[in-house]
């Protein structure tokens, strides 16, 4: 029977089954410092091992602080989770990749760069953002902290089977628009909560189109539309991508991974629970106005009018009104990094807007590169020296005001254009207003110092 790429992916992880669940085999796990500390605590309580060890990866990513390193970490608590999960790491046999090595950085930056996320595997994660691995053809979704310990204990966990939904993009981006954008127009159209319940496989013309980082960035907000999974069939755009990484299968085993990788596609016969097709010309960058990542508008598009309470609330939060235009909304803070837009594609489409462009006296920015590697290659390319001469602040890699858990914290009512993928309420600081949008959007922002179009920019 015809079967869908998450079919044929499913079906190869399938151990058992009872009670309407599958358990299914997990090829890799990949930890960080915030999700972990119970898991290992449980593993100790119930005096296990972990099973598989080589098959673990992990990297403190959250907490650590994104500049003056070399000054260790002054938060104690923050302090004590990195060292606890390096510890951690020692007893269990468990690679850990340092803060001041050169693999460092985001757990969905790093695992990729590593060549640890492959096609046709199942990879989980105690993180939300996991679907990004989906980019890769990878079967590949975020866990909860126990389910952590069981997946070191066991390499296996009890899962549903998804419904499947696919988005297909048909046509091109027109230019100034990127995967961020078709992320959060699809969000925009189906919800927050439009694929709660589906494993969402991305397709069409314009996704065949992206880079891997492009694809990346559009499988990591699939969360954001509520499902825990995001596919895109693997190609030579992906291979190409995974050549010579350091992890990833080498000689006659790379020939024989890449004759198995050429099968996983869904069949041209498959059938899937949901089917949704948003041209891609059709889309204009996008920028959230309010305290979910459904609350968004194209960029020459206005608030909408109060519809229900939560809405009302979220324009309220916003500082913002019913009916105003989100272009020319001044901004005093920008972002740009995280999981999502914290690759070098998305640092050369920001250094590329800025040019010889100056950030805005009023404006606060920030470049967080998403790993060390990107770092390096950012500086390699001259784009460090774009964004340190343009006044921006030069990051060490972190998800940083991503989420705020270390010391990058907003004040109260600041306002920032983010490249990071949720503008929950309090997400980048008490009372901080966030508006996503792309790299290339957030680049222009911070230097007009408001919110701009960038198809039209620079004016
Ligand atoms: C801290 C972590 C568990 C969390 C997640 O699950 O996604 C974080 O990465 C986030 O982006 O909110
Ligand atoms: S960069 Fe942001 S979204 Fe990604 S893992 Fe870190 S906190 Fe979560």
């Amino acid at each position: 029977m015809a079967a869908t790429l998450y079919d044929k992916l499913w079906d190869a992880h399938v151990v058992a089954e009872a009670d309407g669940k599958t358990l299914l085999y997990v090829d890799r796990h990949l930890l960080h410092e915030v999700s972990t500390p119970q898991s290992f605590a449980s593993l100790r309580e119930d005096g296990l091992s972990v099973r598989r060890p080589a098959t673990q990866l992990a990297v403190a990513d959250h907490s650590i602080p994104t500049h003056d390193r070399a000054k260790g970490i002054s938060d104690p608590q923050a302090a004590a989770q990195i060292a606890l999960l390096e510890r951690n790491c020692g007893a269990f046999g468990i690679e850990y990749m340092r803060v001041d090595g050169p693999d460092h950085g985001i757990v969905h930056v790093v695992g990729p760069e590593q060549g640890f996320t492959l096609p046709g595997i199942t990879l989980v994660c105690g993180d939300s953002h996991s679907s990004t691995h989906g980019a890769f053809g990878t079967l590949a979704f975020g866990i909860g902290a126990s389910e952590c310990g069981t997946v070191m204990a066991a390499q296996c966990l009890w899962q549903m089977r998804a419904k499947t939904m696919r988005v297909t993009f048909p046509g091109q981006l027109a230019p100034g628009v990127s995967a961020k954008d078709m992320a959060l127009a699809l969000i925009g159209q189906i919800g927050a909560a439009g694929a709660v319940g589906y494993a969402i496989e991305f397709a069409g013309e314009a996704v065949r189109a992206l880079s891997m980082e492009g694809r990346m960035t559009l499988c990591n907000m699939a969360i954001e539309a509520g499902s825990r999974t995001g596919l895109i069939a693997p190609d030579e755009t992906t291979f190409a991508y995974l050549k010579g990484r350091k992890r990833a299968p080498q000689g006659t085993d790379w020939d024989q991974a890449l004759a198995f990788w050429q099968t996983l596609q869904s069949d041209g016969k498959a059938r899937f629970d949901c089917e949704i097709e948003i041209p891609a010309d059709e889309i204009a960058p996008q920028v959230t106005f309010g305290t979910t990542p459904d609350h968004v508008i194209a960029v020459d598009g206005a608030v909408p009018a109060n519809r229900d309470g939560r809405l009302t609330r979220a324009i309220d939060y916003m500082g913002l009104a019913a009916g105003a235009p989100v272009e020319g909304l001044e901004i005093d803070h920008a972002f740009i990094g995280s999981c999502t837009n914290g690759r070098i594609e998305d640092l050369r489409s920001a250094a590329a807007v800025i040019g010889r462009g100056h950030v805005h006296p009023r404006v606060r920015a920030l470049v967080v590169p998403g790993s060390a590697r990107v770092k390096q290659q950012a500086e390699a390319e001259g784009l460090g020296r774009i964004f340190v001469q343009a006044g921006f602040e030069w990051r060490e890699p972190g998800c940083s005001l991503c989420v705020a858990m270390n010391d990058d914290r907003l004040p109260p009512g600041a306002r920032c254009a983010s490249t990071s993928n949720r503008n929950f309420e309090g997400r980048q600081g008490i009372g901080a207003r966030t508006h996503l949008m792309s790299p290339a959007m957030v680049a222009a922002a911070a230097v007009a110092g408001r919110i701009v179009d960038v198809r039209e920019w620079p004016q």
